[in-house]
């Protein structure tokens, strides 16, 4: 708990004022609660004992101000306690994205989305109220304790002795279920994560889902996922809800052993009715804070639990570090350099010697799961090298910032992302739109032909996913893309996969023209794509086994003269 307050701690530090004023409404409410209980004594001893008319007024009066200055006071405090805990969140959630941001794309691949998004939101949401209205509570109901023993010891301290010397009884119980709840809050936040999860999978995937009609089966699976969080929340709630009969039962025992030892001295008249009365009243009061305050214990540790989680997040570090050198201005070549890339422990490149020089279109082809794609995750620093060198001129790879690399250089994948805005904003993605670059990128892609067609030209909005789109329209779209930066090496990696044989002629004669003064690396399995390439490079299980234009190949290369055959077939 107490790293959890430190970790917090600082933050507190841009709300002075703000706590200053949320301080001064505690104090209301805390010293609201001591007054009410206080005027208990004046109600009974001069009003209705002493019968004395004055205070028949000023009692009432004072009832008024005190509740007012309570309720005035519960006002500011929860205004600006909470401006105080939004306002955290609000920058622990963006700090928390900013930093998932800077994590390596293999990061990604391992988590399930749902399990981020659960993070960012729900468990961010646990800690808001814990550094917001549960601190603030908790500082509330101790000042209100604190308030309530005074006027308890005022009126008797002997009594106060038999009143609360049940109280530390009580600590070891509820210890037991506070570590209770945190195990349980622990578990609920993974099974929360678990069904958010499940719920994104759902939704991406629902066309494959509806295809196989697999609705029953995923529901199934959502099912279990449901009724285990049901289980734990329910648990937890059997857990937490105990903490009420407990304190209940220590309270009726503390107010038992008052009213036998303090009603004695009520009847020897040791002590009037009024100021027993009071000392009851603010007896009775006690109860309620310290309730809450253990409810605020237990809710604490669920705070706790999501903060933990949240840390472990923030304990996973980028492996693919920037360099410092920005991205040559004219790139002439690249060179592969013996390379060699693990994914954990399965080697997925091996003894890579590749040179790709301006101007040239690599082709990179092969079976399945032969290396490719890892090739281009290394040149956009997806994944780094194990072994070996990239050169870019002559600089290391590793060397390059980051964001100057990726800015020069385009990906254009199989999957097109297509954002829910305008042509134009899609094609200039990430930059600001300029008009005549955005039309030159359109036609340069074979594009503008439809886009111009549309109703309001580039300005005309695409739905998410490009679904008012045909495959080859999208395809176009993607490259013109990644021709608007123009950058100085463009990758292809299966772009035409998905596309009938007409549009994949037509985006063919799209990469054979823009692949001028740049180094493009295209992977297709279609090899009708990439006939014209000046080299291709022929990858079999990790490992480059020719490499040489495509007549050559078809006379030397067994391997591609068994991929020509298939495709041939
Ligand atoms: N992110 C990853 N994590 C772990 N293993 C991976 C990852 N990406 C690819 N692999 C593995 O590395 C090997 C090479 O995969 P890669 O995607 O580079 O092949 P590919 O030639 O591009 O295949 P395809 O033509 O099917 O796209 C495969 O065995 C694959 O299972």
């Amino acid at each position: 708990m107490r790293d959890f307050f430190k970790y917090y701690m600082p933050f507190y530090k841009n709300y002075k004022l703000k706590i200053f004023y949320a301080f001064i409404g505690i104090v209301l409410v805390a010293g609201g609660s001591g007054g009410l209980a206080y005027i208990v004594k004046p109600l009974l001893d001069e009003v209705f004992i002493a019968k004395d008319q004055q205070m028949l007024y000023i009692v009432p009066v004072l009832l008024i101000l005190v509740q007012s200055a309570q309720g005035f006071g519960k006002y500011i405090q929860v205004y600006y306690v909470s401006y105080i805990g939004q306002d955290i969140i609000r920058i622990t959630r963006d700090r928390l994205l900013a930093h998932i941001l800077t994590l390596d794309i293999a990061f990604f691949q391992k988590k399930h989305g749902g399990e981020l998004i659960s993070r960012i939101t729900n468990d961010i949401n646990k800690i808001q109220s814990a550094v917001s209205s549960q601190i603030a509570g908790f500082i509330r109901e101790i000042l209100t304790i604190v308030a309530l023993i005074g006027v308890v010891i005022y009126q008797s301290a002997e009594l106060a002795f038999y009143g609360l010397i049940v109280m530390p009884l009580a600590i070891y119980p509820l210890s037991v279920l506070a570590k209770k709840m945190k195990k349980l809050s622990f578990k609920s936040q993974e099974s929360a994560s678990d069904i958010t999860s499940h719920l994104s999978e759902t939704f991406n995937n629902v066309e494959i889902i509806k295809a196989n009609c697999t609705e029953k089966i995923e529901l199934e699976k959502f099912e279990k996922h449901n009724s285990r969080f049901f289980n734990i929340n329910i648990k937890a709630v059997k857990t937490s809800e105990l903490t009420s009969p407990i304190m209940e039962l220590l309270g009726a025992i503390a107010a038992a052993l008052v009213i036998i030892y303090g009603g004695s001295k009520v009847i020897n008249a040791e002590l009037t009715t009024g100021a027993f009365m009071s000392f009851i009243a603010a007896l009775f009061m006690l109860y309620t804070p310290l309730k809450r305050i253990s409810g605020i214990y237990n809710q604490l540790q669920s705070a706790i639990a999501a903060h933990e989680r949240v840390l472990s997040v923030y304990a996973i570090n980028p492996t693919i570090l920037t360099g410092d050198k920005n991205f040559p201005k004219n790139i002439e070549k690249i060179e592969f350099k013996d390379v060699m890339l693990k994914y954990n422990d399965l080697v997925a490149l091996k003894h890579i010697n590749l040179t790709a020089i301006k101007g040239e279109k690599v082709a990179l082809v092969g079976d399945s799961g032969g290396g490719k794609s890892s090739l281009i995750n290394l040149l956009i620093r997806f994944y780094d090298t194990n072994e070996g060198k990239i050169l870019f001129n002559d600089i290391d790879l590793k060397n390059i910032d980051i964001k100057s690399l990726r800015n020069n250089i385009s990906v254009v994948t199989q999957r097109v992302y297509i954002f829910n805005d305008s042509v134009a904003s899609n094609v200039a993605y990430g930059y600001e739109i300029d008009e005549q670059r955005v039309i030159k990128a359109l036609k340069q892609s074979h594009a503008y032909d439809f886009v111009s067609k549309m109703p309001e030209g580039i300005y005309s909005k695409l739905d998410e996913f490009g679904t008012n789109l045909s495959g080859g329209q999208r395809q176009r779209i993607a490259i013109a893309r990644a021709l608007y930066k123009n950058p100085h090496v463009l990758i292809l990696d299966e772009a035409t996969s998905a596309l009938d044989n007409e549009s994949e002629s037509i985006i063919s004669d799209v990469i054979d023209e823009v692949s001028k003064d740049r180094i493009t690396f295209v992977i297709a399995h279609r090899l009708s794509t990439i006939k014209n390439a000046d080299k291709i490079a022929v990858f079999k299980k990790g490992e480059i086994v020719c490499i040489d234009k495509e007549e050559n190949l078809l006379k030397n290369c067994l391997e591609y003269q068994r991929l020509y055959n298939l495709a041939n077939i």
